[in-house]
């Protein structure tokens, strides 16, 4: 065992622990070795500075003299793998390097309560060290702000995972049987690529895709989580025995922890409205870059947004109204109309969310693609997505309408998820950006635009919206564009229009007209190659003849 630091005998030794066995992991990606050493002894201390360590001392041996690994306790995270087994980890305290894996121990305690006693000291220490000042430690800050903190508002993140914490939402997901039963269909079909794998579940909530994982399979599953429903995640584990050996919970987010092993396949359900909202697909790709093997794999693999106007005249009247309040020229007596024109603008931007029927589509959807496996973290910080569709009906537009897919690229069963119009109903269900100044296309006509999204601080997205209709008819052909219809939308913000549990579904009876295949629906994955799904198709799917 090498020795990070010589500790002399004079080190303050607060408590030791006895272990039967400690094994240094040796954590390179060119040798998965370890050394094992019996017996050895686990112990918190201080440092000459005083500071908070946790020292590890492999040998034990009357007379003999032992190595001894002194690791700053801000540096280490403890995995509990079973009742007296454990791993210790710890980052590098140079911010130059990414915070790797540097060192590693495998613990196995003599007796359950000493493994309890020392877990419990561990928090306690921990605590205390969380509470100073951070330092500088061979030109080093030893603690920092996570990517996830530097660019999170912390009141958004607060209330965020205090959302998630509460198994209520939670059950509101795991109830949502088309998202939950894509999920197990495409885990457990796809047997092959779990089956004696390591998997971390990114943002693992009550712990059930982790769960799927262990069925499958999984050697291993760490399951990340950072609200407090890691705790009950623990607990739900817990009560699977069968598979709770091979789960490990970990609270925390997948920015800042450290996990003892590379993951040969992430699971997550990162995807918000819109795809992007809660922006947790960054997260998603965080963790692909901290945590998984080159080459490994991702559930989902790749996710689409699909995009089409549409003409709602009914849903245009109804924002419209709800403005009307501020019309009131003697409100008991005040005059409200100084405001309407602000609580007018202020309806239009909020996007509509509610599952709406098909045939309200003016035009073939389009989609753009994000490919988890490769996409930047930074490139999710803005998605521009340039507009180009062809009116299969004279009509009023009224805005677009957006959904989206993904799809797990299992090597057996490649499956998908959809939250399209007209697919049995998700607690997704669609988004549709309303115009304040809707305009009139002919069939035929082109209509170009933009969708641009700027991710903000409070984990979602402002949303610029340009359409245009392009000349159309005789003289079309020197181009030129007739109209232009811009809004300006929050994410964070939307109207939820939901009358009916259910949604909008189209009647069993009518699923095969050509009407009710949006683009998307009518895809079966087996139907695509993989470099087909890179390049967006262009208003393939609907037949709207
Ligand atoms: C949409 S829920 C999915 C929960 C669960 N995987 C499921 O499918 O039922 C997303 C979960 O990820 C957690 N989460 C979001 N961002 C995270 C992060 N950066 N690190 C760890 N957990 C995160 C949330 O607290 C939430 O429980």
């Amino acid at each position: 065992m090498e020795a990070d630091r010589r500790v002399h005998v004079h080190v303050d030794v607060e408590v030791e622990f006895g272990l039967s066995s400690i094994s240094n992991l040796s954590l390179d990606s060119d040798s998965a070795s370890t050394s094992v050493v019996v017996p050895g002894v686990v112990r918190f201390s201080r440092d000459h500075g005083g500071v908070p360590q946790l020292q590890f001392l492999a040998g034990g041996w009357e007379g003999a003299e032992r190595d001894i690994v002194g690791l700053d306790i801000g540096n280490v995270q403890i995995f509990q793998l079973g009742p007296v087994q454990s791993v210790c980890m710890a980052g590098q305290l140079d911010m130059s390097k990414e915070n790797m894996y540097s060192r590693g121990f495998k613990i196995q305690f003599k007796a359950e309560e000493d493994s309890r006693s020392f877990h419990q000291k561990f928090k306690q220490w921990k605590g205390e060290f969380a509470c100073q000042e951070p330092r500088v430690s061979s030109g080093a800050l030893a603690t920092s702000r996570s990517k996830f903190d530097e660019k999170i508002d912390a009141s958004s993140a607060k209330m965020y995972f205090h959302y998630y914490g509460q198994l209520l939402h939670q059950q509101n997901m795991l109830q949502d049987y088309v998202r939950t039963g894509t999920y197990y269909a495409a885990v457990i079909e796809n047997g092959a690529d779990f089956s004696g794998r390591v998997v971390v579940d990114v943002g693992a909530g009550s712990g059930i895709l982790s769960l799927f994982a262990a069925q499958a399979g999984a050697r291993h599953v760490y399951a990340v989580e950072a609200s407090e429903m890691a705790d009950y995640a623990r607990k739900l584990i817990a009560g699977n025995p069968s598979l709770s050996e091979r789960i490990t919970v970990i609270k925390g987010k997948v920015e800042e922890v450290e996990l003892p092993e590379k993951a040969d396949i992430l699971i997550s359900e990162p995807m918000g409205t819109l795809l992007v909202n809660e922006r947790m697909l960054e997260s998603y790709v965080i963790a692909r870059d901290r945590f998984l093997v080159a080459e490994g794999k991702m559930f989902p693999t790749v996710g689409r947004i699909h995009v089409a106007p549409f003409s709602d005249e009914y849903l245009y009247v109804e924002i419209a109204t709800k403005a009307l309040f501020w019309q009131q020229h003697s409100y008991y007596g005040v005059d409200l109309t100084p405001l309407h024109e602000a609580a007018f603008q202020g309806y239009f931007s909020q996007p509509v969310v509610d599952a709406f029927d098909p045939r309200l589509l003016v035009a073939p959807p389009m989609f753009h693609i994000i490919d988890f496996t490769k996409v930047k973290e930074g490139d999710l910080y803005e998605v521009d997505i340039p507009l180009k569709f062809t009116a299969a009906v004279g009509s009023k537009v009224h805005g677009i309408a957006c959904w989206f897919d993904v799809l797990f690229n299992g090597s057996t069963v490649p499956r998908w998820l959809t939250t399209a119009p007209g697919s049995p109903t998700t607690h997704w269900y669609q988004l549709r950006c309303v115009l304040s100044q809707p305009f009139f296309v002919m069939s035929g006509q082109e209509i170009t635009g933009r969708l641009h999204m700027i991710a903000h601080n409070a984990q979602s997205y402002t949303i610029y919206l340009t359409l245009s209709a392009k000349m159309w008819g005789p003289g079309a052909e020197q181009g030129g564009i007739l109209q232009t219809s811009t809004g300006k939308f929050d994410l964070k913000e939307p109207y939820y229009r939901i009358s009916q549990p259910q949604g909008y579904q189209v009647p069993q009876d009518q699923q095969q007209h050509p009407l009710f295949q949006p683009q998307g629906l009518n895809v079966q994955p087996q139907d695509i190659e993989e470099t087909e799904l890179l390049e967006p198709a262009q208003n393939s799917g609907i037949d709207f003849s």
